[in-house]
């Protein structure tokens, strides 16, 4: 797919060479149909001579008959061209679509940290303005052009003046275009960005309502749209400058070549060098050329809506990818082993970093405590230890790879995840919990279940694991969600397992459940868990105290619990 940086034009030839032999296709049947559209006016003057002669014959008849045959296979041809064009637009749908679901998934967090995701994807519905405009390009386009130029050619036979005409012709379109398009596609894109500035504004809107419902006095929700909504009045009014400027330089070129053509069929009429079958077949040919003309001058502004479409589409498919290699994590029978080496991170490049100089070693097996104040990077550390952002200064590596070197989907295979800012989504049980694997056995999903406190949870729920999950709809209370989203990270025996902070807010019975199955149950799984629990700290091989975005104390809970009392009295 097209990489940042790619101009917009490149793009579209991009997306157009993988219909290369369609595309062939259409501009056959074109060049077809212009040859059929250049005999009605041949035919015409076939006729006008044999009238004028006084005779009709059975010549005349069948030249009826073919230029009605022409106004058949002109019909014919064009459907043709309408079957693919049709193929190619769901084929555009569909590539769209998979890369979508493929890239969205695999996106470097770090670099789309500043968006939120699902209104950066609203421009997926960007496709249905490529559609048509591929629609129109393709069957508007190809037409009008080899209209033109089989028009200008004809033309020429009739005196060599029309020559001097096409030439003038060609290179004024030519330069019109070449002039204003680049302004044309800036604005263009410009007023595409506030489009979805407003779309983005009113997404938000809906996303808090009720922050807007309840407002007191408040008319922020109308002063921002109004605010973003005039941006973007004002860029489409300097796209659509662009737009006038073109149209009238096209209309002034069609009226130029209209007098033109017509005053010199004229004299050549009146000086004999035409007859009149002849002037009347020239006419014809010039109102189909600036017929065609006009066709282009309405396609210009669909051009430039092509153009930013694919921009926008490859909004997201342009986004950085998480780097990864080819090396695959292969389960140890005792977990893994993780080696964290003067790691730095920062959510911005420039910024001050998040995480400084982090390092710690873990076994294979170990389950270890990260610890700490509110905003003291814990979070950020377990994002940066997933492999999801990326990069970051110094190494971390597992089982002596470094983590870039890993395959992702084999990393994630035997890692187990849980974030606080995970949700469900829409789909059944089923496949929220094994996002799709099917050799997970049942077994294991109920034994898990009664782990984490889900038991009768599932037992009272009418179709079970097939129940739909509507995440938008009908809610599940949080803590059903909590635990749904806690047997998906358990499930499959991970070598590595991420929590964050997995039984706060549950029942006693079952965060004590969760905590002796981690110690106890798990001892192929090096685990890292974000914490404040003093009594599971107890219990973990080691303890990771973050403060600031630093390690401020590592060892056993006995070993530091009291140069953390210490810090908090203040004796530091
Ligand atoms: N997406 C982000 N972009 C920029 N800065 C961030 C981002 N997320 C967190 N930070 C900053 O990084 C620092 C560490 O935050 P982090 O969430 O990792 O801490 P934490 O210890 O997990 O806090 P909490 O216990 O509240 O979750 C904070 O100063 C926070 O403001």
């Amino acid at each position: 797919m097209a990489k940042p940086g790619l101009n917009p034009v490149k793009r579209i030839l991009k997306i157009l060479r993988f219909q290369k032999k369609d595309i062939s296709a259409i501009y056959f049947y074109a060049i077809l149909n212009g040859l059929v559209q250049l005999s009605l006016p041949l035919g015409i003057q076939s006729i006008v001579s044999f009238v004028l002669g006084g005779a009709i014959s059975t010549s005349i008849v069948i030249l009826i008959i073919m230029v009605v045959m022409g106004v058949f296979f002109n019909g014919f041809f064009q459907v043709n061209q309408m079957k693919l064009i049709e193929k190619i637009e769901q084929q555009v749908f569909v590539r769209y679509s998979f890369e979508y679901a493929q890239t969205i998934p695999r996106l470097n967090l770090k670099s789309v940290d500043g968006y939120f995701l699902p209104e950066l994807t609203n421009r997926f519905f960007d496709i249905s303005t490529l559609q048509k405009g591929l629609a129109k390009l393709l069957l508007d386009f190809p037409t009008a052009t080899i209209q033109i130029i089989f028009g200008l050619i004809l033309l020429s036979f009739y005196h060599p003046i029309f020559i001097l005409f096409s030439l003038v012709f060609v290179t004024v379109v030519y330069f019109i275009i070449r002039m204003t398009s680049v302004k044309g596609l800036e604005t263009s894109v410009e007023e595409s960005n506030h489009k979805y500035e407003v779309g983005g504004w009113l997404e938000e809107i809906a996303r808090v309502v009720t922050n807007f419902k309840f407002s007191r006095d408040s008319t922020l929700h109308l002063q921002r749209t109004d605010k973003i909504v005039t941006r973007y009045l004002d860029a489409r009014t300097r796209h659509f400058r662009i737009l006038k400027l073109q149209y009238w330089a096209l209309i002034g070129f069609k009226i130029a070549i209209t007098a033109a053509m017509l005053i010199v069929g004229s004299i050549l009429l009146v000086d004999q060098q035409l007859n009149i079958g002849q002037f009347v077949a020239a006419e014809i040919i010039i109102l189909l050329v600036i017929n065609s003309v006009e066709k282009l001058i309405i396609n210009i502004d669909n051009v430039y809506d092509i153009l930013t479409s694919v921009e926008k589409l490859e909004k997201v498919t342009d986004q950085p990818l998480e780097k990864e290699g080819n090396r695959e994590l292969v389960p140890a029978k005792a977990g893994v082993e993780i080696a964290v080496n003067n790691m730095s991170f920062s959510y911005r490049e420039g910024h001050a970093p998040v995480l400084n100089n982090i390092s710690f070693n873990l076994n294979p097996g170990e389950k270890v405590q990260v610890m700490g104040i509110n905003g003291s990077g814990k979070s950020t550390l377990i994002k940066v230890l997933s492999g999801a952002y990326q990069p970051f200064d110094g190494t971390i590596t597992y089982n002596s790879i470094p983590l870039e070197q890993y395959n992702f989907a084999s990393f994630r295979s035997k890692t187990g995840i849980f974030l606080s800012t995970q949700e469900l989504f829409d789909g059944t049980l089923y496949e929220n919990l094994t996002m799709g694997n099917d050799r997970i056995p049942m077994e294991e999903i109920m034994r898990l279940s009664e782990v984490v406190g889900l038991r009768s949870f599932l037992k009272n729920s009418k179709k079970g694991l097939e129940m739909m999950i509507n995440p938008m709809g009908e809610r599940l209370p949080k803590k059903i969600v909590h635990k749904l989203l806690l047997l998906r990270a358990l499930i499959n025996s991970p070598s590595l397992l991420i929590l964050e902070e997995p039984w706060l807010g549950l029942e006693s019975e079952y965060a004590q459940r969760i905590k002796d199955y981690l110690l106890r149950d798990m001892p192929a799984t090096t685990a890292i868990i974000v914490s404040n629990d003093k009594e599971f700290a107890n219990n973990c091989s080691k303890i990771v105290y973050m403060e600031d975005g630093s390690i401020r104390h590592i060892g056993t809970w006995n070993e530091i619990k009291e140069q953390i009392t210490n810090d908090n009295n203040g004796t530091r």
